[in-house]
C-alpha cells in the first residue's frame, strides 16, 4: 500500500488545520494511501520530517501552511535521492506558491487535486545549501522586510507594504555586486536582485510573466541604483507588469546565476532568509513532482 505523510505546521494562518485533520487523513486513506501525520514544532522541523519521510520511503509527502513550511519541506525533499511526490494544502497566510500553481485555499478542494492524482514536475532552484521553488533573491530591501514586525511572509508583499509606509523607503541604499548569469555579467550597484521561478510572487503576478516553472531557466530580475522617484515608478509599472523593459531593469532567463557581492548580503528564499551571499544559483531540472490542478496538467505535461 502506498504511504502519504502529512507535515503541517499548526500555527500557519489562522490555524483551521488541526480541526481539519480527521477529514485530510480520512480523504487520503479513501484516495489508497496510508495516511499519517507530524506537526511542525518551530523553525526547521518540517525539513527533518520531510527527510525522516525520505528514509521511511514514504510515496507522497503533503506539505500544510503557507510558504515558509513548504520551503522546508521542499529543502527536506530536493536534497535526497529518492524523492516522494509533493501535495500543497495551503494553509498559510502567504500562499505564492499554491496560488503559482493553482491550489485553491479550500482545504476540500486542495485535497481534491492530491487525491484526483495529475502531477506536474518542476524546476527547484538550489543556492549553497538551500532551496526554493517559488523566489530567491538579495539586496538592501529584502534585508529590510525581517524587520517588519506584521510579518508579511513574501518579500514583495513587503514591498507593497513598505510602499504603503512610506517612512521605510528613505533607507534603501544600492548595493554593489558582480552577478554572472549563463554566459553574460552585470557589475555595478542594485536595488535588488530575484530569481524567480513562477510569476507568482507576493500579489505581484506580472513580475516575471514569462516565468516558467518546469523549462530549467530562472526569471532573472535586476533592479539596478535608482532614486527613491524612480524606484516608486518601477514599483507601480510591476503591478502591471510593466516593469520589464524599463532601462533600469535587466530581466532575462537564465540556468545558473552567480552572485559576488562587495559587502555580506542576505538571501531570502520563499520569503524566509536563507543564508548569505555570495552564491551560486542553480535550477534543477524538473525535480519534484507536485500535485497540481488537472488543467494545470493537461496545459503542457500529460
Ligand atoms: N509549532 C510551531 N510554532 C511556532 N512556529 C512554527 C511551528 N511550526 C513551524 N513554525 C514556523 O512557522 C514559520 C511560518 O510558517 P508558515 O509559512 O507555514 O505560516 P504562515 O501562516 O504563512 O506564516 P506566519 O503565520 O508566520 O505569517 C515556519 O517557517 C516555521 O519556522
Amino acid at each position: 500500500m502506498k504511504r502519504a505523510r502529512l507535515i503541517y505546521n499548526p500555527t500557519s494562518g489562522r490555524e483551521q488545520i488541526k480541526r481539519q485533520l480527521p477529514y485530510i487523513l480520512e480523504r487520503l486513506e479513501k484516495a489508497g494511501y496510508e495516511a499519517s501525520c507530524h506537526a511542525t514544532t518551530g523553525e526547521g522541523d518540517a525539513i527533518n520530517a520531510a527527510r525522516t519521510a525520505v528514509k521511511r520511503k514514504y510515496e507522497l509527502v503533503i506539505a500544510a501552511g503557507g510558504d515558509g513550511t513548504i520551503n522546508e519541506v521542499v529543502h527536506g525533499l530536493a536534497e535526497q535521492e529518492y524523492r516522494p511526490n509533493l501535495g500543497i494544502i495551503p494553509v498559510g497566510t502567504t500562499n505564492d506558491f499554491a496560488r503559482a500553481i493553482e491550489v485553491p485555499r479550500i482545504i476540500e478542494k486542495a485535497c481534491d487535486v492530491i487525491c484526483d492524482g495529475h502531477q506536474m514536475p518542476i524546476d527547484i532552484g538550489k543556492v549553497n545549501e538551500h532551496y526554493f521553488i517559488n523566489i530567491a533573491g538579495g539586496g538592501k530591501l529584502t534585508e529590510l522586510t525581517y524587520e517588519v514586525p506584521s510579518k508579511l511572509k513574501t518579500m514583495l508583499g513587503q514591498l507593497a507594504y513598505y510602499l504603503k509606509g512610506m517612512e521605510m523607503l528613505p533607507f534603501l541604499k544600492p548595493t554593489n555586486v558582480r552577478i554572472q548569469y549563463d554566459k553574460e555579467v552585470f557589475e555595478g550597484e542594485i536595488m535588488l536582485f530575484l530569481v524567480a521561478n513562477t510569476n507568482s510572487v507576493g500579489g505581484f503576478e506580472k513580475l516575471a510573466p514569462s516565468a516558467d516553472m518546469s523549462d530549467g531557466f530562472f526569471d532573472l530580475i535586476i533592479l539596478k541604483k535608482t532614486n527613491l522617484a524612480e524606484f516608486i515608478r518601477i514599483a507601480t509599472l510591476a503591478v502591471r507588469g510593466e516593469h520589464i523593459n524599463d532601462k533600469n531593469i535587466i530581466y532575462t532567463k537564465a540556468r545558473r546565476i552567480n552572485v559576488e557581492v562587495d559587502e555580506k548580503m542576505q538571501l531570502n528564499m520563499d520569503g524566509e532568509y536563507g543564508g548569505m551571499l555570495p552564491g551560486e544559483f542553480l535550477n534543477l531540472h524538473r525535480h519534484l513532482n507536485v500535485f497540481v490542478p488537472e488543467h494545470i496538467a493537461k496545459k503542457k505535461y500529460e
